[in-house]
């Protein structure tokens, strides 16, 4: 089926014409997230490894407005940030942003496994602009939402939307770009994603039935199936589209494991992992590959 919602998809009205969206400079976006951040003269690392001021002073706490508006309050108060995290994702960012040479990032995942969250993060510190596909979709069809596409028109007429939106995309340089759950699913739009650095957000399916079922599952169409009480079945719907994926999410250059940050950060619980670890994680995971390449 043609994909007719992309009709009205004019990405160049967004973005200039050297398929580069302007951005902040440098000093400003880090100022913007960094400004209420302690300055210390010296910096030295260690788990992660993260960054410690080499001089004492009290850890300024933060919180970042643009991950915490979904957050329930519990979420929210793991979510205030230290000071030395904030200070490596700048650190991280600086390093990586020129190796990049301005290709783009893809995050792929389950669906509630944080690509947004992360995406948002990695975007304004390594001064991208961000781009959701589902956002796009919507935007295209004239605001109607994912779960109303689903509906009137199917699936596939989806999935046909989410491959021309990667499409367009894949021509621009310096996005960081949220795919939909099940992006990964058609090998065309691996084609589409090969151009920039694909990462793999990789979250344990119990975790993320909490997770979706604390939010409610309403905007995602594809847990709108089976019996038992909320939790039982969007666990039951996340393992069986797992069985489906895994083999797909496998094939990301960049796999950020939440149950490893877990254990490097030495949580039990993989839900004490904050979306800026999360992203500082991505953001050396890259690095790891770059090198490698
Ligand atoms: N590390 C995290 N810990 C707890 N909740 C998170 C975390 N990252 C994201 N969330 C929350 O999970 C929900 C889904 O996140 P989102 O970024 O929209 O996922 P995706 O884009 O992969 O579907 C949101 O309510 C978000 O606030
Ligand atoms: O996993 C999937 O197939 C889907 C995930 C959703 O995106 P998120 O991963 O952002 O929830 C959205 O694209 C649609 O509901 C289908």
């Amino acid at each position: 089926m043609e994909a007719k919602v992309i009709q009205g998809l004019h990405l160049t009205t967004w973005i200039s014409s050297d398929k580069t969206v302007p951005t902040m400079s440098s000093s400003m976006r880090l100022s913007n997230r960094f400004e209420k951040t302690k300055r210390v003269n010296m910096l030295k690392c260690d788990h992660f490894g993260t960054i410690k001021p080499a001089i004492e002073h009290r850890a300024a706490r933060l919180k970042v407005p643009c991950t915490s508006q979904n957050f329930p309050a519990s979420i929210l108060e793991s979510e205030t940030l230290t000071s030395e995290e904030d200070l490596l994702l700048q650190k991280k960012s600086e390093e990586i942003e020129p190796c990049l040479s301005g290709r783009c990032i893809y995050l792929v995942g389950m669906m509630g496994s944080g690509k947004t969250t992360i995406g948002q993060i990695l975007s304004e510190v390594l001064g991208y602009s961000f781009f959701d596909c589902d956002k796009l979709i919507e935007q295209a069809a004239g605001g109607t939402a994912v779960a109303d596409i689903f509906k009137h028109r199917g699936e596939s007429y989806f999935r046909d939307n989410e491959t021309e939106v990667l499409h367009k995309l894949s021509s621009m340089r310096r996005l960081v770009i949220s795919t939909g759950g099940g992006a990964v699913i058609r090998p065309i739009n691996w084609k589409y994603m090969q151009k920039g650095v694909s990462i793999f957000i990789d979250v344990p399916l119990d975790a993320l039935a909490k997770r979706l079922t604390a939010i409610g599952t309403a905007s995602r169409p594809l847990l709108h199936h089976g019996s038992g009480d909320a939790y039982t079945q969007t666990f039951k719907r996340l393992c069986k589209l797992w069985e489906e994926r895994s083999e797909a999410y496998s094939n990301a250059q960049v796999t950020v494991s939440l149950e490893r940050i877990a254990s490097k950060l030495g949580h039990e619980d993989v839900c004490s992992v904050n979306p800026t670890q999360i992203a500082i994680e991505a953001l050396i995971r890259i690095e790891e590959y770059l090198k490698k390449e």
